[in-house]
Order: structure tokens, then C-alpha cells, then sequence
């Protein structure tokens, strides 16, 4: 007698799900907490990505793991307590990427429905690229937008989340068709948005700012000397805002903060420009942060209390800190816009 054939199309079928379309919102990534191990461990991701620092690890990893590891977990984690959610739990970074994700998504939702989904990951501690790439993937999501949220590139931020993104669809039987988002900081509605925040902070002032300041996150002089554009993006970022403004170029300029390591990184530094800038008599400041999507330690600690000391110390007067855009709605708007054009010919 012949075996009964296994009917693969019927009863022992795998169940499929609806097919979507994801829309991956990608950032930097966050402590889960701010005690030593929780930093240390972030730190220790974040440190080791080759992208970030190039030495060849057969130096770095020593220093790293016996040197740096061993303190810098201590006072991060510090300046991560001063600016924590003790509400919700979590670094300011997860909070407003939560909010801007479900912004997003109601965006998406009334654009098209229940075919696209919307989730957001970070590069470095959770969730991770790899866990929401598997989880879109078995919601249905048969093809993926990836959108870094960073407006300019930079091989230390775009490329890295972009690494792990591809690494994460080499995982997956069912690989998603893929795109990716290129940078936006020249998106008129970007540049919108950047301008009403400025606008909206100047008109609470009683004294109008001598100068603002766009500070960027730095990188090493070196990377862009081998190619990386973030300096250019930067550069051009600023003339952009500065002309929808309609200011004068001794109205705005660009900085570079955070410098981590001995190399030479992108100049000016912004903390000693804030002096400087006070000693030359320009004693009311206003700040902006336009590499970042969202606020973070690198903007509320550093800018707003450190960089802010520092401006203070040198005798100025009025330090005003715009936020970034977070969950503005004209930011939603920008990002969502850039979204939809991005899935063209995928959903309508
Ligand atoms: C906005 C773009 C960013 C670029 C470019 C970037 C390059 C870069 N960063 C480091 C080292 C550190 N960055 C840290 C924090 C941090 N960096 C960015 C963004 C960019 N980095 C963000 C959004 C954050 C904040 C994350 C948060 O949870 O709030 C830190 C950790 C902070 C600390 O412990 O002091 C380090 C270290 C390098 C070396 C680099 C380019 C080579
Ligand atoms: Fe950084
Ligand atoms: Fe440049």
C-alpha cells in the first residue's frame, strides 16, 4: 500500500500571517539603567564597534576593557542619574524614541491603514536590530524600511545601525526586501522644523540671543579626512537653517562637542567657543543640538550643564538650550513625509 503524501498546502502548512510593510526606526541606543554593570555594558558594545573606534582591537580592547571600562561606567552613570526618568524607568533617549515611534505609527495609520507597521530599535542594548527584524518579520512584514534617525551621515552612527540591520536580515529565512532612509538634514521639512523650534525659543526671551550655536556631536578630524561627509552635512545643515532664518552669518555658527579619546576631533569645540564667545563680549547664547533626533546625555547633561558652566564661568549671562525636535509635531511631520516618499511603489 503507498504512504499517504504530505499535502503541503493544506492542514500541515505553515500559518502565514497578513503581509506588511515595516518601517524601522533605528537609534544610537541607551543604558538600560545607570548602575556600573548596566553601563558597562553599553559601554562596552558602544566602545567596541569598529565603526566607532577604528584602533585595531588587539590595542584597544586592553585599554578598553581594563582601563576605560573600569571607570568611565562610574561617571557616565552619574551624569545618566541626573538626567534618568525615574517615572518611566529609562533614559531620556528610550522615552522620546517611544513617543516618536507612536507618533509616527498613528501618522502611518492614517495614511494607510494596517499595512504598514511601525517599531523602532536601537544599535547598541535593546531592543536590538536583530530582535525587531525577527519580530517584523514574523508580524508578516515581507519588506522593511530602515530609517536611521540621524539627519547627517556619519559612519559611526548611519552605517553602524545600517551594518546591523543587513546583519539581522542574514537571519531570517524569509528575508524582507529592503530599503533605507539616505540623510535628511537637507529636507526642507527638516529644516522647517529646526527653524520654528529656534523661532518659538527666541520669542520667550526677553534679550534676544548675540549668537546661536549649532553643536554637533564630533568625530575624529581623521574620519573625515578619510572620506566620512558628516562634516559637510554639518557645515551645510547650519547654512541651510541660517538662510531659511534669513540671518546674517554672524548670527549663527557651527561646534562640535563631545570629543572622546587624545586624537584631534572636528572644531571649533563647542566648550571652548561658549567661552570664548562670552569673553569676547557675546554674554546671551543660544544653543541647538541638530545631529540629534531626540535629546540625550550628550545634549542634557553636556550641553545644558557642563557646556552651560562653562559659558557661565567665562562670564556670560544668558545660556538659553533649545531641545531637539523630539516628538514636535512639525518634526513628526518632516520624518513621516519622508517616510511615505521612501515607500513609494511599496504601499498607497
Ligand atoms: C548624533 C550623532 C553622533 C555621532 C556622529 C557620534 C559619534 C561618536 N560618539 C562617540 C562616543 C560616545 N557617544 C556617546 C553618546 C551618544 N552619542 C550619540 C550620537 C552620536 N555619536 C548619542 C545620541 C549619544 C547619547 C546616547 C544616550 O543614551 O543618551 C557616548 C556615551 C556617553 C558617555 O558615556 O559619556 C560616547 C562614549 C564616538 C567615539 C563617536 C565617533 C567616533
Ligand atoms: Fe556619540
Ligand atoms: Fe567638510
Amino acid at each position: 500500500m503507498q504512504a499517504a503524501r504530505p499535502d503541503h498546502s493544506a492542514a500541515d502548512h505553515p500559518k502565514l500571517p497578513k503581509q506588511k510593510v515595516g518601517v524601522l526606526l533605528a537609534n544610537l541606543g541607551t543604558p538600560d539603567n545607570y548602575d556600573y554593570w548596566s553601563m558597562r555594558r553599553y559601554l562596552g558594545e558602544f566602545l567596541s564597534d569598529r565603526r566607532v573606534i577604528d584602533y585595531s582591537p588587539w590595542l584597544w580592547q586592553p585599554l578598553l576593557q581594563l582601563v576605560i571600562l573600569s571607570k568611565r561606567p562610574f561617571t557616565s552613570g552619574a551624569a545618566y542619574k541626573s538626567i534618568w526618568n525615574h517615572e518611566a524607568d529609562e533614559s531620556p533617549l528610550m522615552t522620546i524614541t517611544k513617543a516618536q515611534t507612536a507618533k509616527i505609527s498613528q501618522a502611518m495609520q492614517a495614511r494607510y491603514g494596517d499595512d504598514v507597521m511601525v517599531e523602532f530599535c536601537m544599535r547598541y542594548g535593546n531592543p536590538s536590530t536583530r530582535s525587531k527584524v525577527a519580530a517584523m518579520t514574523a508580524a508578516g512584514c515581507t519588506k522593511i524600511l530602515f530609517f536611521p534617525l540621524y539627519p547627517q551621515y556619519a559612519g559611526a552612527t548611519s552605517a553602524t545601525a545600517c551594518d546591523a540591520f543587513f546583519a539581522a536580515l542574514g537571519h531570517e529565512k524569509w528575508q524582507p526586501i529592503a530599503r533605507v532612509v539616505e540623510p535628511y538634514f537637507d529636507r526642507p521639512g527638516y529644516i522647517e522644523a529646526l527653524a520654528q523650534s529656534v523661532e518659538k525659543a527666541y520669542e520667550n526671551l526677553a534679550r534676544k540671543p548675540d549668537i546661536l550655536i549649532c553643536s554637533y556631536h564630533g568625530v575624529p578630524i581623521r574620519y573625515l579626512m578619510e572620506g566620512d561627509p558628516y562634516h559637510c552635512q554639518c557645515q551645510k545643515t547650519t547654512r541651510l537653517l541660517k538662510e531659511r532664518l534669513g540671518w546674517a552669518d554672524t548670527e549663527i555658527m557651527t561646534t562640535f562637542q563631545s570629543k572622546f579619546g587624545p586624537e584631534d576631533w572636528l572644531q571649533p569645540y563647542t566648550v571652548e567657543e561658549v567661552a570664548q564667545q562670552a569673553e569676547a563680549g557675546k554674554k546671551s547664547i543660544a544653543i541647538c543640538a541638530p545631529a540629534f533626533s531626540a535629546d540625550c546625555i550628550e545634549t542634557l547633561e553636556e550641553i545644558n550643564e557642563e557646556i552651560r558652566e562653562s559659558f557661565e564661568h567665562a562670564g556670560g549671562e544668558q545660556f538659553t538650550y533649545i531641545p531637539c525636535l523630539n516628538d514636535d509635531d512639525a518634526h513628526i511631520a518632516a520624518l513621516s513625509d519622508v517616510i511615505a516618499e521612501n515607500l513609494q511603489g511599496w504601499v498607497s
